[in-house]
Formats: C-alpha cells, structure tokens, sequence
C-alpha cells in the first residue's frame, strides 16, 4: 500500500507544479501583451493585476480531483490484483513429462535434521513430476486393487483411506481392520502385492536420482495409503483433505512423500489438483494424471494442499520415505495377512 501512497504522492506533485507553471506562463503572456500595446488604460491593469491574485478557477481544481479519483482508483485495483494468487502450472494432464524438477530452498529445520543421513541429503529441496516410472497398466491394476479394498469399507465423508500395510480402512465415520474382519487371500492376491512392491521400488529409485540421493539409504515408511476423494460433504475432520498442510509436521518420520495418481483431473474428476502453496502468493499446480508421480521433500519447503474434488472420483497413492532406519517399514505381504480368529 506504501507504493499506492508513493505514485498518489508523485502524481499530486507533478500536478501542482503544472498548475504552477501554468500560471507563471500567463503573466509572461500577459507582460508580453503589455509590452506590444504600451497605451492600455489603467483601469484594464488593475482587473488583470486583481485576476492574478484571486483563486485558481474551479474548473483545474475539478480536474485535479478527477485525476485524483482516477489513479486512486487504478491503483487500488492494481494493489488488490496483484496480491492475488500468481498461478505456476508444474504439470498439467495435456502433459507428459520426465522428470520435471523445481527446486526450492530448504527450510532450515528440515536441512538440519536431514543433514544427519550420509546418502539421504537432497542436493536440493524441491518436487518433481514424472509420468513414466509408472506404467498405465500399472496404474490400472492398482485402480483395481484400491477399488477392491474400498470396496470393503468407505468413509461417510469425502475421504477413504486403504492402508495395505496395517490393513486400515475407511469405513463410515472410523477406521477399521480389513486383516481382522477378512481374509486377505479374498479380495487380495500375490500379484497385487507384488505390483505394489515393484511399483513403490521404482518410485523410491526414481525419488532416489532426481534428488541424487543413495536409494539404499531411502526406506519406506508409515503411513503408506491409498486415498479416494469425492464431492461428498466432510463428516470427519479426516474428510478434510483440503486444508494446506506439511507432511513432515504431521508425520515425524516423513522425509521424501510420493505420490502415485490413478486416476485423472478433468476426465474422472474435476477440482482435486494438487497445489503448492508457495511464497509470494504462488500456487505451483500439478494436476493428478493416471500413471503420474509426484514427489517431494516433505519439510516446511512444501507446504501443499488438495483443492475440494467437486465431481467424480479422485484415487491416488501416498508412498511415503524416511532417512532414518528406525521407521522403516516392510513391504507388504500376503502371507503375514491372516483373519484373526
Ligand atoms: O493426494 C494428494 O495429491 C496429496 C495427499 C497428501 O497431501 C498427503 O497424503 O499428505
Ligand atoms: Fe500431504
């Protein structure tokens, strides 16, 4: 607002000195009149002497206060367009990309707890979008496997979770066992597991060469999920998937978060894009394509929100990494998944 103050200031300035030398050119008009007509009366003289010691006519002072009005009013709609969002598309659906990186400056804390793990230092902070680590088939498969799972359970609100790993599942307004109400051999089969695992592989080599990390020295870890979103009205604050948030102050363990997106912005679903709520106002978008990856260091540097699905449904994969051994987790099996009895 400074700056609106600043140019208001300048142009009302630059305005009186035009009103000034305005009136130091009429009298030198005037004196040159004199000069060429010597005989002019007295009494002519003293109306001019007395019209140049009156006011300003109104009609300039009408003009000042239009300009007035008008860069006011130019400025105050510059001032509030300008702090509006400034919008960054980093992959759209029409794209196909590699490895389409940004980087951005580490937060502090992040750096620091991070610089403690030889092999897991990221030779920057920043995100990426890869569209070719996963196949569509891939993608497809794993479609099925979540619509599957989901199909078990589904939360009231807008949001469904499926954990493979402890077997949570979304179901009305809590979160239940799947492993302890099936059993997994059902619904699940040793294909399904071993996709998963080829897939989060992949990813985690892929996360691996775009921050030039060690990928032995990435371990998986909890929570690893599958997610739906749809329209449907939020019942519990889980629902809630819109609110900006950073992984690594809601999961201590996070240092690298995936994500896997199943299905499309645009055709299988509108609103949904991911979104980066960056510095300066800047939204930096990727818009969720079936078979694309997204990844991220999880600190303060990625503060990230999903925008409210408004139609269809929204199905993608959260695979999350550490750098500390302590949480990893194991590969989901098939085996180890029995029905309690
Ligand atoms: O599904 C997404 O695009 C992002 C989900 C997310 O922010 C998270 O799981 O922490
Ligand atoms: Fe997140």
């Amino acid at each position: 607002m400074a700056q609106v103050f600043t140019l208001l200031g300048v142009f009302i300035m630059t305005n009186s000195s035009t009103s000034l030398k305005r009136r130091k050119g009429q009298t030198k008009d005037q004196s040159k009149s004199k000069k060429s007509e010597p005989q002019v009366d007295a009494q002519a003289d003293e109306i001019r002497e007395s019209r140049f010691s009156e006011p300003l006519p109104t009609f300039p002072k009408q003009r000042v206060w239009t300009r007035i009005v008008v860069v006011l009013g130019t400025l105050i709609v510059v001032y509030f367009t300008s702090s509006q969002d400034k919008i960054v598309n980093l992959a759209k659906v029409k794209d196909s990309v590699n490895n389409r990186k940004q980087d951005v400056n580490c937060a502090q804390d992040y750096l620091d707890e991070v610089s403690e793990y030889k092999g897991c230092i990221p030779s920057s902070c920043g995100r990426v979008v890869m569209d070719h680590v996963v196949t569509n088939e891939e993608a497809d498969l794993l479609l099925d496997l979540a619509k599957r799972g989901l199909s078990l359970g589904g939360g009231s609100g807008g949001a469904s979770i499926l954990d493979l790993h402890s077997g949570a599942l979304s179901k009305g307004d809590v979160f239940v066992d799947l492993y302890s109400s099936i059993n997994v051999s059902e619904i699940f089969t040793l294909e399904d597991f071993a996709l998963y695992i080829r897939v989060r592989r992949k990813i985690q080599e892929a996360v691996a060469m775009n921050f030039k990390l060690q990928s032995d020295k990435l371990y998986l870890t909890k929570p690893t999920f599958f997610s739906r979103l749809t329209a449907a009205k939020a019942v519990t604050p889980h629902d809630e998937y819109w609110h900006p948030h950073v992984d690594k102050d809601t999961y201590k363990s996070f240092h690298y978060t995936s994500l896997v997106y199943l299905t499309s912005y645009g055709s299988d679903f509108q609103g949904g894009r991911f979104i980066f709520d960056d510095p300066d106002n800047v939204s930096t978008i990727v818009e969720p394509k079936k078979g694309r990856v997204s990844a991220f260091t999880s600190g303060k540097e990625n503060l990230h929100r999903v925008e409210k699905v408004v139609q269809g449904t929204r199905y993608a994969i959260t695979v999350s990494f550490t750098c500390e051994k302590k949480y990893a987790i194991a590969d989901p099996t098939l085996k180890s998944k029995k029905k309690k009895q």
